[in-house]
């Protein structure tokens, strides 16, 4: 059996240049894309099985990184874009033209990740930024319909390809949430 997680991934991980300046995310829209420009290169790459986070046709994953929230950059047709759900912790920003996420932002300032917004880098035009580096929320895959029975392949093919597979986060992400929630616990 084939194992696809991402079309991105799917032939090989591509490792980034190294020194990725930034670039133009573009939706799939042939009339009036959205264009968001990013600053500098991403961070925490990753492939996401959960069901909130965006993934192109046919994708059993994401592929969705961070990048500060100063960075990012609404150029063109930003009127398209809407919240998908407001309740979220995660604000996605979807083109309401084709759906597709053009960065998801934080707003509660008490978050672990806050001033980080999510953005997916295939849809850079540019090609160089920094590679995906583990999967997160692998079981999660199962609540888009993905057989429990497919799981020992998907995982074994996720390491395959160097993405380690966690059910949540990995741990250096993990460590710097419980650093965040005992430093605020503390004060
Ligand atoms: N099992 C859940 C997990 C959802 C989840 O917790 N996603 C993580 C990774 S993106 C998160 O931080 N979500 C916050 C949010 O979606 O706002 C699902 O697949 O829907
Ligand atoms: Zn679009
Ligand atoms: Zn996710």
């Amino acid at each position: 059996m084939t194992v696809h997680i991402h079309p991105s991934v799917d032939n090989g991980v591509k490792q980034g240049s190294g020194h990725f300046a930034g670039g133009t995310l573009i939706c799939k829209c042939k009339d009036k894309p959205v264009k968001v420009a990013i600053k500098g290169d991403v961070a925490h790459n990753h492939a996401c099985g959960c069901t909130k986070c965006w993934k192109p046709d046919g994708a059993t994953f994401s592929v969705v990184a961070v990048v500060p929230r100063e960075n990012v950059t609404v150029l063109e047709n930003g009127d398209k874009l809407k919240i998908v759900d407001t309740a979220a912790v995660i604000q996605r920003y979807a083109c309401t033209g084709c759906g597709t996420h053009m960065y998801g932002r934080i707003e509660n300032k008490g978050h672990p990740f806050y001033g980080l917004d999510f953005i997916h880098p295939e849809l850079f035009q540019e090609s160089g930024s920094a590679a995906p580096g583990f999967a997160a929320f692998v079981s999660s895959v199962i609540e888009s319909g993905v057989k429990p029975t497919d799981m020992a392949g998907i995982r074994s093919r996720l390491k395959e390809l160097g993405l380690e597979p966690y059910d949540c986060l990995s741990p250096p992400l993990m460590d710097a949430i419980a650093t965040h929630v005992a430093k605020a616990k503390a004060a």
